[in-house]
């Protein structure tokens, strides 16, 4: 398995915890910054690491700004990302039973740590159910393959 990471400076904390806990159990990852927490620009770092996941070459992505919600933003407008912004354990569980979400974004200033950590073992541990929820994913890859009116 590999991961695609990226943070903002307001994730960099967070980022860099998650970086530990992959190293840990030496799970290869490629760290699209951030790299410290001077002031940096979310977007351009989203895209790089979801276009990793998009095109296959990981998994799965982790991204973390301070709300995560704008680098979850940033994320979605990649083709073939979807990116789920969880703050709870059980949307990381359902996300990827129910979505196939294969991007993880949580906010560094809204999780904890700890939080953080489990959040990363359920979206990475939990299995894709299929069954009707492949049915609803294809309607949403429908919908960015429909050109805008
Ligand atoms: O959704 C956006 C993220 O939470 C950013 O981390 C946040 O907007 C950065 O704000 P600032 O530049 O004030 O730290």
């Amino acid at each position: 398995m590999k991961i695609a990471l990226g943070c903002d400076h307001g994730g960099f904390e967070l980022k860099e915890a998650v970086r530990k806990y992959l190293e840990d159990r030496e799970i290869s990852y490629e760290d699209f910054g951030a790299y410290s927490t001077d002031s940096v620009d979310y977007a351009p770092i989203a895209a790089k690491a979801a276009g990793c996941v998009a095109k296959g070459e990981a998994d799965f992505g982790i991204l973390i700004c301070s709300t995560g919600i704008g680098i979850s933003i940033a994320a979605n407008k990649v083709k073939g990302i979807r990116a789920a912004l969880c703050t709870n354990e059980f949307c990381a569980e359902m996300t990827r039973r129910h979505n196939n979400a294969n991007v993880l974004c949580m906010g560094g200033k809204v999780v904890d740590r700890e939080t953080g950590l489990k959040l990363v073992k359920i979206f990475l541990e939990t299995e894709f159910e299929g069954g009707r929820h492949q049915r609803r994913i294809d309607q949403i890859a429908q919908i960015e393959n429909e050109t805008l009116q």
